[in-house]
């Protein structure tokens, strides 16, 4: 089996005597699509907090590539290929979509404060940045300012950004947030093509999209992960279905 890109062991972290993640662990492996389910208040996010570096675990251990990297922050995580998508305060409204991906690509670089305007006829970052934009579905939209898009097209602008990351993993956090039904099929349309850049740990609350794109699904439940397993074995998992699913699956 295929060394994982991301390997997470036994990650615990309290507020407080609440405990939100208690020992999970979990992997992520090379061009698979791995989803991060469970009710409300389950911990799902603050689990995704302590991978990209914005919450500091009580407990355990995260490998990037078998790197560890406690100690390494938010930023260094990034630089490293973490690439988290739809927050949305990243993207810049009053810039184009070329020119936020550019700028994107150039914080990844870890590259010091140059001055936009070369910037913006640098072919060495521009080039790369038009096939992210081309990769992410945008096409023929690089000059249209990022306030002036519609909200699927802002969506398919964060994974234009997070592709100008040279990611090594994405961590989407419920990307099919406020789509709609075909929005919602489009966006999993390009996911499921973005697989084969980097594997992408989803958490998502609409289950059509999850039953329909993961590889694998994990479970996670007040802070513990019940079932890692395929679609078909979440799906059949008794005490998912008793605790979770019910009759959405
Ligand atoms: N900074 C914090 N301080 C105190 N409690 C917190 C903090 N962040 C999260 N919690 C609590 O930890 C638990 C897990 O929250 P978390 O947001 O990780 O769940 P979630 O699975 O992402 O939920 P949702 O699906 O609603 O987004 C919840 O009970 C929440 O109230």
């Amino acid at each position: 089996m295929a060394e994982p890109t991301l390997d997470i062991r036994g990650l615990s972290k309290s507020f407080g005597a609440l405990k939100a993640t208690d020992d999970v662990s979990l992997d992520l492996r090379p061009g698979e699509i791995h989803a991060l389910i469970g009710p409300n208040g389950a911990g799902k996010s603050t689990l995704i907090k302590q991978i990209s570096g914005e919450i500091a675990p009580d407990a355990g251990e995260i490998r990037l590539d078998g790197r560890r990297l406690s100690g390494v922050d938010a930023a260094g995580r990034a630089r490293l290929g973490m690439a988290r998508s739809f927050q949305v305060s990243s993207v810049a409204s009053e810039f184009t979509v070329l020119q936020n991906v550019v700028l994107a690509a150039q914080g990844a670089s870890g590259a010091t404060f140059r001055f936009f305007r070369p910037v913006m006829r640098d072919t060495a970052l521009l080039d790369p940045a038009r096939d992210c934009i081309a990769q992410a579905g945008l096409m023929g939209r690089e000059d249209v300012p990022a306030a002036a898009l519609a909200h699927g097209e802002r969506r398919k602008l964060e994974i234009a950004m997070a592709l100008a990351l040279r990611p090594r993993l994405f961590l989407l956090d419920e990307p099919m947030a406020g789509m709609g039904t075909e929005g919602a099929r489009a966006l999993g349309d390009l996911l499921d093509g973005l697989r084969h850049r980097a594997p992408i740990l989803l958490v998502e609350h609409d289950m059509d999209a999850v039953f329909r794109l993961s590889d694998r699904i994990s479970v996670l439940v007040y802070g513990r992960i019940i079932a890692t397993g395929t679609p078909g074995e979440i799906r059949a998992d008794p005490e998912v279905q008793r605790v979770y699913l019910g009759e959405e699956a």
